[in-house]
């Protein structure tokens, strides 16, 4: 099973993944938890490059490619690897937020995106997806209220780009309304985290 958290900044993702990956080591499931870009040392690597406060330069298409070259090598080390022995893999972003940022933030396109990306993951996608659905105001708002978070290169976009994110994310979810689950991230942690057990549950269970 491999499930992806989605979302624009500070809606809960993270913390939300920590506690579901807590009950699963509770009931004694395999899983990991990953993230996007990242989780393994190359596409950290490339992660560092994308998110550099400094690069502020960086073309949107370089920025996709980039993203894209991350997911391809860390599906391959850790995400694939996983799956083939039945393990869950829990996962903070994937594609979706490439359709998001790049395809639509970015005025790229969401299509183009997705054909870049086809390259990477040859059809890897996930068993489903958890949005976390936030006022982009809000979840910067959070954010800026979390002094352990160090703040990257696209949190310092405008506010009208995380709107446009946000916008993105609408679009996204229409195009893949059997894989996605919208999940309402303004509730509290308590309650954000009982919705998606509850769904994580129902497919454990099928
Ligand atoms: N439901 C919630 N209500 C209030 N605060 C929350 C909630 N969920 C998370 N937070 C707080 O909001 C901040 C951002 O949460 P978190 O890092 O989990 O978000 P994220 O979606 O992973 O963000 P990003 O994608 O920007 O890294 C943290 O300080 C966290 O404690
Ligand atoms: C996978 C992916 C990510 N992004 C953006 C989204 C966030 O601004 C950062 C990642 O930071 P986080 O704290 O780990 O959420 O990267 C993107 O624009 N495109 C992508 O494909």
């Amino acid at each position: 099973m491999f499930i992806t958290f989605e979302g624009p900044e500070g809606a809960g993702k993270t913390t939300i993944l920590k506690m579901i990956a807590k009950n699963l080591e509770e009931k004694q499931y395999e899983y990991i938890q990953t993230r996007e870009p990242g989780g393994i040392r190359i596409s950290e690597a490339i992660r560092s490059v994308i998110l550099d406060k400094a690069h502020t330069e960086m073309d949107a298409r370089t920025e996709a490619l980039l993203y894209a070259a991350s997911r391809r090598q860390h599906l391959i080390e850790r995400v694939m690897p996983a799956l083939e022995n039945g393990t869950i893999v829990l996962c903070d972003r994937f594609i979706d937020s490439s359709l998001a940022y790049q395809g639509y933030a970015r005025n790229i396109g969401i299509q183009e995106v997705w054909d870049l990306n086809q390259f990477a993951i040859q059809d890897c996608m996930p068993t489903f997806t958890l949005y976390f659905d936030i006022a982009p105001e809000l979840g910067l708002q959070r954010i800026a209220a979390n002094a352990n978070r160090e703040v990257n290169r696209l949190d310092q976009e405008s506010i009208s780009f995380h709107k446009r994110v946000y916008e993105g994310y609408e679009q996204v979810l229409q195009m893949f309304p059997n894989r996605i689950y919208r999940i309402d991230a303004s509730k509290s942690v308590e309650t954000v985290f009982e919705e998606c057990w509850k769904i994580i549950t129902t497919h454990l269970n099928e």
